[in-house]
This record gives structure tokens, sequence and C-alpha cells, in this order.
């Protein structure tokens, strides 16, 4: 199977947007943390007044391509971020029934608060959806996916003797990480390692939108299954505008069109009002054995360096003595906060603080004047889209189906 080549992008007449009117609604009604959210809100208001969207011409030939192949093929990958559940739904099965052929996977679960990330199974469950929890990146995670698929394919082919080769379509918005996942499928999966040797992989980029063409990897044999790579898709208008703040922060819509101050500014506000950094108290016992350890390491330096090691967390990124400080920073700051933080201006408040008292951990002096809050932004935002500020779930389970 080749590669589909489709009509080239044309980024200067992007086009998507969330409404200006539904935006206008939204920041009258917005309370608490959701300034932040609406401050995203105006900032895509203003990139849609002038032209620039997410949507463009490759955006709607990809779509149209899709739509074609979706009634063709034996199985749906419905790639969603684990993170954004209901967020980053595939507008174009919004209407698709629940069906055999069509399983919900949410990706980059590593980065998902785990118990939510049950909830939204049981969710799907209940709405009998098929779903099923993955880290592209993770080797065993991965191969225990394509265990799960090929009983899928044994269970189709049950009523279908006459296909012997299985094509699965990977669908999704963009960033949710579909070719990361098609390539580690193909580099898992059993397949000859002539085939392997071809080595035919997709794009995989931080930045959304980098999946130009459909391509096709072999991912399995006897029988053979084929995934289809695709381009991800938005709609062209998101009405929610709090969708289109999630779908910035995780990476969805780039993040020049919003401002990565925005993004670190509305980070901090979903990290300030959960509980995730009440676990990063026990960073003051690490901090003052490590202040310790610094201070004897000038007495006996080998030694001492090696007590240091061992202390370190061996699984967690409190390794990285930048994140552990970070930590720390982000602790210190909201526990001795004396505002209330369903306040708004408390919360500016607070996220203010916080900016000039990570000018410390990230190393961006005063002196940098403008540019130290956006090395900071960059760093955080950096270091929340890679997990090591705690995982979180954007969206929330509907609650009278649970
Ligand atoms: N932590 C984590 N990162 C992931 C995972 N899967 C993909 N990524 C990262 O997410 C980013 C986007 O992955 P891609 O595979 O390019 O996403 P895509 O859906 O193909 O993107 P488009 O080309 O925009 O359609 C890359 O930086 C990947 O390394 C995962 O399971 N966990």
């Amino acid at each position: 199977m080749g590669f589909v080549l489709l009509s080239g992008p044309n980024y200067s007449s992007w086009a998507g947007s969330c409404p200006p009117e539904e935006i206008d609604k939204w920041m009258a009604t917005a309370t608490g943390a959701s300034k932040l959210a609406r401050q995203i809100g105006a900032a895509v208001k203003q990139a849609a007044s002038k032209g620039i969207g997410w949507y463009g011409p490759h955006m709607a030939a990809a779509s149209r391509a899709i739509s074609e192949r979706i009634p063709m093929v034996d199985l749906l990958l419905e790639v969603r971020d684990a993170r954004i559940p209901l967020t980053s739904e595939y507008d174009l099965l919004r209407n698709y029934p629940s069906s055999a052929r069509r399983v919900i996977v949410l990706n980059k679960m590593d980065l998902a608060n785990r118990s939510q990330l049950k909830e939204w199974m049981k969710y799907f469950e209940q709405q009998n959806c098929i779903s099923y929890g993955v880290n592209s990146h993770n080797k065993d995670n991965v191969k225990e996916f394509l265990n799960f698929l090929q009983a899928r394919v044994r269970d189709l082919k049950k009523n279908n003797h006459s296909n012997d080769t299985i094509t699965v379509l990977l669908l999704g918005i963009p960033n949710v990480g579909k070719s990361a996942l098609a390539n580690s499928m193909h580099q898992i999966g059993r397949i000859s390692a002539a085939e392997k040797g071809k080595l035919r992989h997709a794009t995989v980029s931080p930045h959304p939108g980098e999946t130009k063409n459909i391509s096709s990897l072999k991912i399995a044999s006897h029988p053979s299954i084929y995934v289809l790579d695709t381009p991800g898709i938005l709609p062209p208008e998101i009405h929610d505008v709090e969708a289109c703040s999630k779908l910035a922060l995780t990476g969805a819509i780039r993040d020049s069109l919003i401002g990565e101050m925005e993004l670190a500014q509305y980070f901090l506000a979903i990290l300030n009002l959960s509980d995730q950094y009440k676990k990063w108290a026990k960073l003051a016992t690490v901090s003052s054995e490590v202040s310790f350890i610094e201070h004897k390491e000038e007495h006996s330096s080998s030694s001492v360096l090696e007590m240091k090691q061992k202390r370190q967390f061996p699984t967690d990124h409190t390794q990285d003595s930048i994140v552990r400080d970070v930590r720390w920073t982000l602790f210190e700051t909201i526990s001795c906060f004396d505002g209330h933080l369903e306040r708004e201006e408390d919360l500016e408040r607070l996220i203010e603080a916080q900016f000039t008292s990570l000018r410390t951990p990230l190393h961006a002096p005063l002196e940098l004047g403008q540019d130290a809050e956006s090395k900071i932004a960059a760093k955080l935002l950096n270091l929340y889209r890679t997990g090591r500020l705690g995982h979180y779930t954007l969206d929330s389970v509907p609650t009278n189906t649970l």
C-alpha cells in the first residue's frame, strides 16, 4: 500500500476560529480560573480577525479524503488526548454510531490523571463505546494494545472470511499522537525484518499539523494489518471557548496563535486550583537533606556525592534538580498564599508572584526584562507537556451518567 498525497498546505489563509459572538458571550459569564481561559479566547478572536486560524486548505482536503475512506476500512481508531477525552473528540465521527468497528484510543495516558482516566473509560463503556488507554512511547503498553487490536480483528473476521488484509484508519485532531502510535505499532508489530527494514515511518512532531499525507504502515502479518495514519483535523469553528483553551494548552492548536505567556498562566491557574502541589510538600525534607549534604560535600566530596545520588528518587522526575526546584517554588508560593483562589484578582496575583519566584530555578534573571517572562512561560509549558509538573485531566466526566 502506498502513500496518498493530499493537496499542499497554505498557512497564509488559515481561518479556523472560535466565533467572536461565542467568545463575547462566554467572557461575560466566565468566573474564577476561566479568566485566563478568556484571555486565550480573546487571543484566538484576535488571530481570527487577522485571518489566522487552524483550518486551512490542507485540513479541508484531508477531511474530504478521510471521509471517503471511513466506510471502506475495517477498523476506525479514533485517537484522543487522554487529558481531554471529550474536547479532543473527532468531528467527523461525532455522529458515528457506537460500533465494533470503532475504538476510542486515549493516547498520552502517561500525562493524564490516572483515576480520572479510569472514570472516563467507565463512562465510555456506559456509552457502549470501546475505549483503550495507551502511551505510544511505552513499548509494553503498545505491545498490549497490539494484542487488543488483533483480538478485535479476529472478532471482525469471524463474520467476514473474504478479506485477508485488514486496514485500520487512525483518526484524530492534531497532535494527539497518531503518527507516534503508528510508528510504535509498526516497529513493535510482528512483521518480517525485511518489511521493517524499509523503515517507513510517519512524521512525529511536538507541533500540530505536521502530518500532511495519509500514509500506510504495516503492523502485523497473518492476517496482514495496515494502519493508515492521517493528518489531524479540527472543525473550522469551535463554539466552546473553553475547549479552544484546552486544545491550545495540550498542543492541538499552535502556541503562536495564542501566546506562550497566556498558556503558561492558564496552566498555573489549573495547577493552583488543583491538589497537585500538596504532593510536593515532601520536597521540603529533600531540599534540607540536599543542602545539608551540599554543606558537608565541601569536607568529604566523594562519599557525600554518592550519598546524594542515592537519596535522589529513582523513578521520579525529582532527579532533575530544576524540576525539583520548580515544584518546590510552586509549592511554597501556593501554600504561603493568603488570598482566595476562587477570586480572579487573587488568582492573578498569585500567578504574578509565581512568575517572579520562578526566575531563580528557571534561570531567568531580572536583567532579561520581558524576555525573562517569555523564557519562564516557555519552560513551564515544556515541563507541563512532558508530565513533569503533575498529571491533569482537563475534562470532567459528565456526572449524571456515573
Ligand atoms: N507523553 C507522550 N507524548 C506523546 C505520546 N504520543 C505522542 N506523543 C508526543 O506528542 C507529539 C505529537 O505526536 P504526533 O504523533 O506527531 O501527533 P499527530 O497526532 O500525528 O499530529 P498531527 O501531525 O498534528 O496530526 C510528539 O511530540 C510526540 O512525541 C504519548 O503517548 N505520551
